[in-house]
């Protein structure tokens, strides 16, 4: 399909698709997770904590898009955090690549057929706030998903009963204990400061705001904003997914803003995202039995 027509097209994907991907992980690793995490622009570094690694480039994994932004590298990672086992997107997809919103948000399925039971996304984000200042990092509660609310929905088109309903809920889809047990952890490790929650909006991009629209945001209730996640969190929850989410703040309105500066933010505040990301999942209670076999 022609680039630009990713607003009209592909609003079916094969159940099989999610299917064939799943089982060809599967057979190619031995970990089975149960927490999945994508990483936002400049932190990768999270899957570099991940022990006893099976790496493949999204290149190899059939079904899988590709990462066309620079400080998105474009592998999945699977390894251990923690006594859990964790599969890491060191670089996501975004609709201002071009491509589909069921493209985007593709590997969401594929982690639920893994038996993944949560999810963990990170973003950078521009902070709207008078509060949020560049570096700080913000517990998404709630998100405003500009794109959703008129018709590019990931959800659109026929539904597919086998991942979840017609009409899902989105209220609380934000875990509140997540949310609550990461501002403690917050506190112990003396980070708090830095950390408050507050409401993600994602727009289209890849252009950063103009002053004007930076200004309609804040009042609309927005706290930060970026061009990812929401789909993915609508994707998860619709699957039955536990979500938790992370902004790291990497300018503040438009102020001259640019990728390179959003990168840097990223690689100054990589170790405290790290921390922050690691105690957690090493504390969350898990359900499911999934687990690295042994071979
Ligand atoms: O993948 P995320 O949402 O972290 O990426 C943000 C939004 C743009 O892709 C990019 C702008 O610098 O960072
Ligand atoms: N839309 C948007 N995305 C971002 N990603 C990092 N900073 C920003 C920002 O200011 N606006």
């Amino acid at each position: 399909p022609h680039p630009r027509s990713f607003t009209g097209t592909s609003l079916t994907q094969n159940h099989d698709e999610y299917q064939k991907t799943a089982d060809w992980l599967m057979s190619q690793t031995r970990h089975r997770p149960q927490v999945a995490i994508i990483c936002g622009s400049g932190l990768g570094m999270l899957a570099d904590t991940l022990k006893c690694q099976d790496t493949f480039a999204y290149a190899d994994i059939p079904g899988f898009p590709q990462s066309t932004v620079q400080g998105h590298a474009g592998r999945l990672v699977f390894g251990e955090l923690k006594g859990k086992s964790c599969v890491c997107m060191q670089g996501r997809f975004h609709m201002y690549e071009g491509h589909s919103l069921l493209k985007t948000t593709f590997p969401v399925r594929v982690f639920k057929l893994l038996g993944v039971e949560t999810l963990i996304v990170t973003n950078a984000a521009g902070s709207l706030a008078d509060g949020l200042k560049p570096g700080d990092i913000m517990i998404i509660k709630d998100h405003v998903n500009f794109p959703g609310l008129v018709g590019l929905n990931p959800l659109s088109g026929p539904n597919d009963d086998k991942f979840g309903p017609r009409f899902p809920a989105m209220s609380g889809c934000y875990d509140k204990g997540l949310r609550c047990q990461a501002m403690e952890i917050a506190k112990e490790l003396g980070v708090a400061g830095l950390m408050q929650e507050g409401v993600y909006a994602m727009v289209g991009g890849p252009n950063f705001e103009s002053i004007a629209e930076a200004r309609l945001l804040h009042r609309l209730g927005v706290d930060a904003v970026g061009m990812s996640t929401a789909p993915e969190v609508v994707v998860a929850t619709h699957c039955g997914l536990r979500v938790f989410g992370l902004s790291l703040i990497t300018n503040k309105d438009t102020d001259s803003v640019n990728h390179e500066g959003v990168l840097e933010v990223g690689r100054l505040r990589s170790k405290t995202v790290q921390q922050l990301v690691t105690e957690l999942i090493s504390r969350m209670e898990i359900n499911n039995n999934n687990t690295t076999n042994a071979v």
